[in-house]
């Protein structure tokens, strides 16, 4: 077995298998754990052309798709990816990371990409080849190994709760499929049963691989980090930054409490996040937020009203998401934020539908209602379900915020005709920018760490945008959030 890092230590629990404990006090925002570099990441077939496929450095600027949302989230980087010569599809920003990728994956999945281009097998029958190719070749340590058998791999639930749908594929039958893909290209004699026991235990043990600003790259694999359970209200939050997967406390974590992460978005109702749990991890979430709807509390609405009114935005939320065009899925998205104009903002599934309004605003640049949904987030959301203040999502939410607001007062002071609607409320932009700054700064320590490339973002942002040590005064900024709170409330 791998050796665990010395702040946790495995224990065992009575309904949920192995979880990881904390050997001692852990304060607040301090780091947990590091993973430099997991046993296995795969880049995201739409990623393999931006992002380097071994420093994951983004550079959204070579994607095909033009700026999407992550361009917001992520410092531009001027460097220009290169192809690797042989299959053409994998792409890297230096020799030196070729190099390495070589050496620890791409030697076993070049040749695999050329035969099958332009086609690329799905992430988890790629990360199941790249670890048979690994074993045959001896070039995976036997601890390595071991410590990936021993992880859940839920291959009888699997097995046995799929029946097929008239819909698709149901998750047994494309655990066959994978299986099949992965015993095929990696010419592997293991029997069928044990490659499909593999397949099940990437799907259940596998992270999404991000951005340090959340943008999805990939997926990952790590025999720690896979060994912590979930909790709807968990005391930890996973970052990446590059190859690095860094575990960071939330809260004071005492000594032998089991720490938790969240393997679903707050955002999303109690049955939506039961079902998703039941289906993918086979258990029942009992946690006080599941059990009660404790995050909503409110007297005025009762469960089974809640229940039909998010059934019904889920829908429209799902249309939407199937529309060709981003133009088409805009007034759906409206629709459906507007059946919960009588209540407050941070009632669930608002808060993901908002989320999914302020994405397909960026991607149609439509800059001010972005921005409107972002200040809806920052003032009614963000505060409820992501605690404490230096939640990384809410830090990396307040960037993507900040990076809106200088990108607003640039068009503002341009005379641009797009951001007109907003003269009106007379913002005094500098204000609250140099706010969210110091806001990100202070945070960004605790969430992302301070030598994390997130870190060196910000500062790189702040210095390139002219925005210095200064600080305001609460009365002003308090003055301007009044003014931004209208915005926000407008929208809404
Ligand atoms: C990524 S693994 C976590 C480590 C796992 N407990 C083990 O023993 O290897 C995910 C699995 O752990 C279990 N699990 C995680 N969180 C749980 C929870 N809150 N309650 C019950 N079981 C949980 C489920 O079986 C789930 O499929």
């Amino acid at each position: 077995m791998t050796e665990l890092p010395p702040n946790v230590y495995r224990g065992e629990l009575p309904d949920a298998g192995s979880g990881l404990f904390a050997s001692q006090l852990i304060e607040p925002g301090e780091e947990v754990f590091r993973v430099q570099g997991c046993l296995v990441s795969v880049l995201n077939q739409s990623q393999l052309t931006t992002a380097c496929a071994n420093c994951f450095l983004w550079v959204p600027e070579n994607s095909e798709d033009g700026v999407g949302a992550g361009a917001l989230g992520e410092e531009p980087k001027s460097k220009k990816l290169r192809a690797c010569q042989r299959c053409k599809i994998v792409r890297y920003c230096s020799k030196e990371c070729q190099a390495q990728s070589w050496s620890h994956s791409h030697k076993y999945e070049c040749k695999l990409f050329s035969k099958l281009y332009p086609q690329v097998l799905p992430n988890t029958a790629r990360i199941v080849t790249q670890l048979l190719l690994r074993r045959k070749a001896k070039d995976l340590p036997s601890s390595d190994w071991q410590a990936f058998l021993a992880l859940q791999s839920h291959i009888d639930d699997f097995r046995s709760s799929h029946n097929g749908t008239s819909e698709g594929l149901s998750t047994w039958q494309t655990i066959e499929l994978m299986s099949q893909a992965a015993s095929k290209y990696s010419d592997s004699r293991e029997p069928m049963q044990f490659i499909q026991e593999m397949t099940a235990r990437v799907l259940v043990n596998a992270l999404t691989l991000t951005t340090p600003t959340f943008d999805p790259l990939g997926l990952t694999l790590s025999t720690t980090a896979s060994l912590l359970n979930h909790s709807c209200t968990p005391n930890t939050a996973i970052t990446y930054s590059g190859r690095h997967l860094t575990l960071r406390s939330l809260i004071s974590i005492p000594q032998a409490t089991e720490i938790t992460i969240s393997y679903t978005a707050p955002t999303t109702t109690p049955p939506t996040r039961l079902t998703h749990l039941q289906a993918r991890y086979f258990f029942t979430c009992t946690c006080p937020s599941c059990s009660t709807h404790t995050t909503n509390n409110l007297p005025e609405i009762s469960d089974t009203a809640i229940e039909a009114l998010s059934v019904r935005a889920i829908e429209l939320q799902n249309t939407a998401s199937s529309q060709q065009k981003p133009e088409q899925a805009g007034p759906l998205l409206k629709q459906a934020l507007d059946l919960f104009k009588p209540y407050p903002p941070h009632l669930q599934p608002y808060p993901a539908i908002l989320h999914t309004a302020f994405l397909n605003a960026i991607s149609l640049q439509n800059w001010p209602a972005a921005l409107a949904y972002s200040l809806r987030a920052y003032f009614f959301i963000d505060a409820i379900h992501y605690q404490p203040e230096w939640h990384p999502v809410r830090i990396v939410r307040k960037w993507v915020l900040l990076r809106l607001v200088v990108q607003t007062a640039a068009l503002m002071s341009e005379g641009d005709a797009s951001v007109k609607g907003l003269e009106k409320y007379g913002v005094d932009w500098r204000v609250f920018a140099l706010a969210l700054l110091r806001d990100i700064e202070e945070g960004g320590g605790r969430s992302h760490g301070v030598d994390s490339i997130f870190a060196k973002q910000v500062d790189g942002f702040a210095r390139d945008a002219g925005m210095g040590r200064g600080s305001v005064e609460g009365e002003v900024v308090g003055r301007e959030m009044r003014k931004l709170r209208r915005i926000a409330e407008d929208c809404g």
